[in-house]
């Protein structure tokens, strides 16, 4: 009886020709507006107006007891306004010849949101089933992809097979690393989006360039499963853009001769790094290099043939080193390679790597062949340094060492460098 009063649901019960037996608050709250003459003495009577057919059912049930109706949706004419009921649920159970239960509940709300999330799920899968060239991802927490759809075959041909993997699918392999990828998710976090472009591969390996726009869902529950969706990626196909704001980029941090980023692109990407690094720490290491004794190619075959050495050696950073490190440079015969996430011996490993090609490199100009060699220096960024330019000086001690020890060969940093003029 108490349960009756108590429980959050209208509870009705009845006898076998609706005559009301039993009734608590909730349903005379919902059964009264629906009574034409203000008494509550019979279920069918009190429906008679907008589900006659409840009494039918009733009848027409021969079974001693079982499950008459459920979850039956009864709209109520003028219902729906602010706090009067719009959709009644019922669900009429038999529980012997004599008694009915019935199970009322106000869906109005409950009704409307299922109909708003049919129809934005609609207009998703319109949206997602028109664009032609933004891929629209969903995201977890931790940045791997979290559904397939039709948008995402559309822009880069990749299949279900993505579902679970991280975002960096889209992207070559040596354009990116975990902590960057991570970097967007976190910036996405405190800033409310984070924009990446740069070359995105297909499925069949065909490049292509993309924005990246990644901005956290709205109203997440911090509780929520690590696979739940936690961000969106909007990945868009603005190959035909870039090719106008390359020439503006290249124009500014591009060095003219070697093609490589200038000095001031080298600064701008490596603030941009070190930042990042003193935010989420990971290893940075600066690997600065020098050609060998270039003042005597140029003295003994000409200018244009010290340019062509100072080509063919940008030409090897490239192919040595991943897109992702920052290869400028810096000015006359110095480069500098930044390399993000990676540490010193791993950097003077690939050091060690571009030097075995160069030295066996020759550099062929107007039936002059020249061999050359250069000279490294390694070190290791930590966040106890002030920036880049602390960096590049201990880098720089690296390599007069190497330079001192004879050329030719990588040095990295050591504290008894401390001291020692760069
Ligand atoms: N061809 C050419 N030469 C350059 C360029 N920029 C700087 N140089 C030359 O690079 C040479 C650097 O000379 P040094 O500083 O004495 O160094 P090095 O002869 O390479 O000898 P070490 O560095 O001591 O091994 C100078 O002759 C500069 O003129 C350039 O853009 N093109």
């Amino acid at each position: 009886m108490q349960f009756l009063y108590l429980a959050p649901v209208g509870l009705v019960q009845a006898r076998g020709d609706g005559e009301i037996t039993l009734i608590n608050p909730i349903s005379a709250q919902l059964l009264m507006p629906l009574s034409r003459d203000g008494c509550l003495d019979n279920l069918f009577t009190a429906l008679q107006d907008v589900a006659p057919d409840v009494r039918v059912l009733c009848e027409e049930f021969t079974a001693p007891r079982g499950r008459i109706c459920d979850g039956m949706h009864i709209p109520l004419h003028g219902g729906g306004r602010r706090n009067v009921p719009g959709i009644l649920s019922l669900s009429i159970v038999k529980l012997d010849a004599q008694r009915l239960m019935a199970v009322l509940q106000d869906v109005t709300l409950q009704v409307q949101r299922d109909r708003q999330l049919r129809q934005s799920d609609a207009w998703l899968n319109a949206l997602l089933a028109s664009v032609a060239d933004y891929a629209l991802v969903s995201l977890d927490s931790e940045g791997r992809v979290e559904q397939w759809n039709g948008s995402i075959g559309r822009v880069t041909g990749h299949g279900e097979t993505v579902v679970g993997q991280s975002y960096a699918v889209f992207e070559p392999g040596d354009t990116t690393t975990p902590e960057h990828a991570r970097d967007l998710l976190r910036e996405a976090d405190a800033n409310g989006w984070s924009l990446d472009e740069g070359l995105r591969l297909r499925a069949d390996g065909t490049p292509f360039w993309a924005s990246a726009m990644i901005t956290p869902l709205p109203e997440r529950d911090p509780a929520a499963a690590e696979t739940d969706p936690a961000y969106c990626l909007v990945l868009r196909d603005i190959t035909d853009r870039r090719d106008a704001s390359e020439s503006w980029r290249q124009a500014v941090f591009a060095d003219h001769l070697t093609g490589v980023a200038n000095r001031r692109g080298f600064y701008h990407a490596a603030e941009l790094e070190l930042g990042r690094a003193t935010r989420s720490p990971r290893p940075v290491a600066l690997a600065l290099f020098d050609l060998d004794h270039l003042k005597a190619v140029n003295d003994t075959h000409g200018l244009h043939v010290g340019d062509a050495v100072l080509r063919a050696f940008a030409q090897a950073l490239r192919d040595t080193f991943r897109a992702v490190d920052v290869v400028a440079r810096l000015g006359g015969e110095e480069f500098a390679v930044l390399l993000p996430s990676t540490s010193v011996p791993q950097a003077c490993a690939v050091a060690q790597r571009l030097l075995a090609a160069v030295s066996a490199l020759t550099v062929k100009v107007d039936g002059v062949a020249v061999t050359f060699t250069v000279s490294a220096g390694v070190a290791a960024w930590d966040a106890q340094l002030g920036g880049i330019d602390d960096l590049q000086q201990r880098a720089g001690r690296a390599l007069q060492a190497a330079k001192a020890q004879g050329r030719d060969r990588v040095v990295c940093w050591s504290t008894d460098m401390i001291g020692t003029a760069a």
